[in-house]
């Protein structure tokens, strides 16, 4: 048997690999951090293979089969450019097919040693398992081909990671990301992405109004009846509809955001509707109903008493996720919240993963029983999200997300049961304590903090839909900045202490001295008034652990009275 028979055995018998492999498919093959260490891993394999079977074989052969860069460039434009298969049926049959036809190009000598690689780059593009396939193409593809292939898929990534901010924000939001050069107080120069204005705006106007991916009440309103677990709106009574099922016992406004919460996050979270659409349910073992409903009470029960956000804003996204791919499978619907974005080549993956992060700890039950409802659901989803990728994913969530405070905030917020420098913040300019939720917004995620801004974010359809307004009047050009914190200098307090607030507040929270024009003219004019020390040790630090010392130093001198 020829190895090239061999790969279309091993294939078809991958090839029903099982719904779960298929369901995280596009994000494997686009976040998985193993599979692109084994990329990198297997490129330099290949290389090696190459530069000794380039040795074997005549020099004449290889430019024979007429391969450079730029040919595989164009060649790569050209894949992108053709319809891709969108049902299980179309994939199996698009991917069968053209593996049959790099095998039979494969034997027909080195000048179709391209479109043979091609044909193997295309099968590869729709597979399910993609580090499995490579390692079956590397046993069973000739090596000239195999190298092709490799670079070709090297060159389809660094291509996806290049364009992405080309595409991202969607032009109708009227900004875009850039990076910028900023000086701290001590002239230290530093980059950061910011979002910049694409037009002028006069103070007032309305830049862009974003939903959010995901959003979620804060603990002690879930479940209330008095915000709707999906939109965040304040509901009367009357009009409040109740999900008796739902082991969260959301609540909605209206029937439209009963329906998204249920295809987004609440089938796979709290209940126990089956996950897989019925067409596909069939290829899934059976789960334990009981054990479902233990699991996601167990798991409500932790994030209620935990009274953070950041954890059901990592599990609503991980729902977004899977409702995303069986969109996908299913072909039955184009609803992503990626199609904002403007090209059918990246998603929200692709912006999940660009976004920095803070690194933590997660308390070690917060993913067992998030693991816990995910495996009861659809087993084998749990190995989705790994320790690794959850305490990311929530650095993520802690970092960009934020406060909702519909109507200006609310006065009943209970204070953190966590000690200050362990509670949760979000970006809200009227303080974490005032807000009613959480949510996490792609574009607005890249907004910068100044401690005089030139935007403001609202709420002013009195749900999640963030409302960015202009402060004052903007450029084309200019940095786009928000308050994170509350900035304003409270009655009877003195400048030094509302600034040392302030810088406090964002050091805790994300991490940073604040660069500001504001904060660097007020150093210096304490400096000139007075010959005391006015550094708080937060201004000085250059990175987040120098900032973190800082603060606890801030926070002991605090307690000892000393300042
Ligand atoms: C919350 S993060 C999110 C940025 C963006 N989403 C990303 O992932 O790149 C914003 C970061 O920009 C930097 N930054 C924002 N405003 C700043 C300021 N006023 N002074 C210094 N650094 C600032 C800090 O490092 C801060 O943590």
């Amino acid at each position: 048997m020829s190895s090239y028979k061999a790969t279309t055995i091993a294939l078809s018998v991958l090839a029903v690999a099982g719904i779960s492999y298929a369901v995280y498919f596009d994000y494997k093959r686009r976040n998985d951090a193993t599979f692109r260490r084994k990329l990198r891993k297997e490129k330099k394999k290949v290389d090696k293979n190459v530069a000794q079977t380039k040795e074997r074989e005549s020099s004449d052969a290889v430019a024979a089969s007429g391969v450079n860069t730029e040919s595989l460039k164009e060649a790569l434009q050209k894949i992108r450019e053709e319809d891709s298969p969108t049902t299980t049926d179309e994939r199996e049959h698009y991917f069968m097919s053209q593996v049959g036809i790099g095998e039979q190009l494969a034997t027909q000598g080195p000048a179709y040693h391209l479109p043979a690689a091609l044909s193997f780059f295309r099968a590869l593009r729709v597979y399910p398992a993609p580090v499995e396939l490579i390692m079956i193409y590397q046993k069973t593809v000739p090596p000239p081909i195999f190298a092709i292939v490799m670079e070709l898929t090297n060159l389809d990534a660094k291509s996806r990671a290049e364009g992405y901010f080309d595409h991202f924000p969607p032009a109708s939001m009227n900004v875009s990301v850039d990076s910028r050069k900023v000086v701290d107080v001590k002239g230290n120069v530093m980059e950061r992405k910011c979002l910049v204005a694409k037009k002028d705006f006069a103070a007032g106007d309305l830049i862009y109004t974003e939903e959010p991916v995901v959003a979620t009440l804060d603990a002690d309103l879930e479940g209330k009846g008095t915000h709707c677990s999906y939109c965040l709106r304040a509901i009367q009574e009357a009009t409040v509809i109740v999900s008796e099922a739902s082991t969260h016992t959301s609540v909605f406004c209206s029937k439209e955001c009963q329906v998204k919460a249920k295809s987004q996050f609440e089938t796979l979270l709290f209940s126990l509707d089956p996950v897989l659409p019925s067409q596909l349910a069939t290829q899934t073992p059976e789960t334990d109903q009981e054990a479902r409903k233990i699991a996601q009470t167990e798991y409500v029960d932790y994030v209620k008493k935990t009274t953070k956000n950041a954890p059901l804003l990592v599990a609503k996204l991980l729902g977004l996720q899977v409702e995303v791919e069986m969109s996908k499978l299913m072909a039955a619907s184009k609803r992503e919240p990626s199609a904002e974005i403007g090209s059918e080549d990246y998603s929200i993956y692709d912006h999940l993963e660009r976004l920095r992060y803070l690194e933590v700890v997660p308390a070690d039950e917060e993913h067992k029983l998030l693991s816990k409802v995910l495996e009861q659901a659809m087993p084998g989803l749990e190995q989705f999200i790994t320790d690794e990728r959850y305490a990311v994913m929530l650095g993520k969530m802690m970092y960009n997300s934020f406060g909702v405070c519909v109507g200006g905030g609310r006065d009943d917020r209970p204070a953190s049961i966590h000690r200050p420098e362990d509670s949760e913040r979000t970006r809200a300019s009227c303080g974490t304590s005032r807000q009613h939720g959480s949510a996490f917004y792609q574009v607005s995620s890249y907004l910068t903090h100044n401690c005089t801004p030139s935007a403001q974010v609202a709420f002013q359809s009195g749900t999640s839909e963030l409302a960015l307004l202009a402060s004052k009047d903007i450029k084309e050009g200019e940095e786009l900045t928000v308050t994170y914190v509350d900035v304003t200098q409270h009655e009877g307090e003195a400048l030094a202490d509302a600034r040392r607030r302030r810088r406090v507040e964002l050091a805790r929270g994300w991490r940073f001295a604040c660069t500001c024009q504001r904060c660097i003219v007020e150093a210096r004019e304490l400096e000139a008034e007075s010959s005391e020390q006015t550094d708080d040790g937060v201004g000085q630090m250059e990175d987040g652990s120098k900032v973190e010392k800082a603060v606890e130093s801030f926070e002991q001198r605090q307690k000892g009275g000393l300042i």
